[in-house]
């Protein structure tokens, strides 16, 4: 199958915004990552179309054959230390960071045509700051949490019901249901940023900063 151009989006282009500049990335990538985030979750097209879960990021991690595994899980938490996302600790994501505690998240904002996409150290978040994103959850996605043996085989989807429903009893007594404890957060803390902005004939804008000792080195980079 050949993939061709698609529609051009009507205006107004993101594109038509000012050229991404190295000073914005002076204080490194905290800034104009919220900034960008704000802006993917804000955004209305022309038709009214939005970005489905403008949080969303693809994550890469390698396995212990340096395969490369990539897969989009929800950025729950941002500050200059990092990007938090919640997942099992027993998932391949997460047997890949035991081994390697080493990823790339990429936010793909298509619609606006930017992408934001970040590497470096990944570690758990602690107890405390996974229980207090936890119970912001609606119950039914914590009894899911409990329910599902993350990447593991299963023969029938009635399994993954029974479950569900084995654990739903389980609970049933209890106002708050507790962590599972299988499951938290991790921290992508950036040591590699990289900006990218849409432009026309392919001259994109990529604004790249990179930690070097306390501060940021920042540097463009050719489309
Ligand atoms: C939009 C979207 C958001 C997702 N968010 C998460 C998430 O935050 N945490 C998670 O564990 N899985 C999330 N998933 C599922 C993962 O993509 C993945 O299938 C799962 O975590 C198992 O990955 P693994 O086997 O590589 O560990 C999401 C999937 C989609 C499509
Ligand atoms: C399995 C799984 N775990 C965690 C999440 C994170 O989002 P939430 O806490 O809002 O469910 C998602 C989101 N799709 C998910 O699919």
């Amino acid at each position: 199958m050949r993939v061709g151009y698609g529609k051009k989006p009507v205006p107004p282009r993101p594109s038509e915004h000012p050229h991404l500049d190295e000073s914005w990335l002076a204080d490194g990538w905290f800034s104009l990552f919220l900034n960008w985030l704000r802006d993917a979750t804000e955004y209305v097209a022309p038709g009214g179309g939005r970005i489905a879960e403008p949080n969303a990021m693809v994550l890469g991690t390698v396995d212990d054959r340096g395969l490369p595994a990539t897969r989009t899980v929800l950025c729950k938490g941002a500050d200059d230390r990092g990007l938090v996302f919640y997942t099992n600790y027993e998932s391949d994501k997460a047997h890949h960071l035991d081994m390697h505690p080493y990823a790339s998240v990429t936010f793909p904002w298509v619609l606006i045509e930017r992408q934001a996409h970040f590497r470096g150290q990944v570690e758990k978040v602690s107890e405390e700051e996974t229980a207090e994103y936890w119970h912001t959850r609606p119950r039914g996605s914590q009894l899911g949490a409990w329910a599902s043996h993350q990447s593991r085989r299963i023969s029938a989807r009635g399994d993954l019901e029974a479950a569900l429903e084995a654990v739903t009893r389980q609970f049933c007594d209890l106002d708050y249901v507790p962590v599972p404890p299988f499951w938290g957060g991790y921290r992508l803390k950036p040591s590699v940023a990289e900006f990218w902005q849409g432009r026309e004939n392919r001259l994109h804008n990529r604004i790249r900063c990179e930690k070097n000792g306390s501060g940021w080195e920042v540097f463009r980079l050719q489309p």
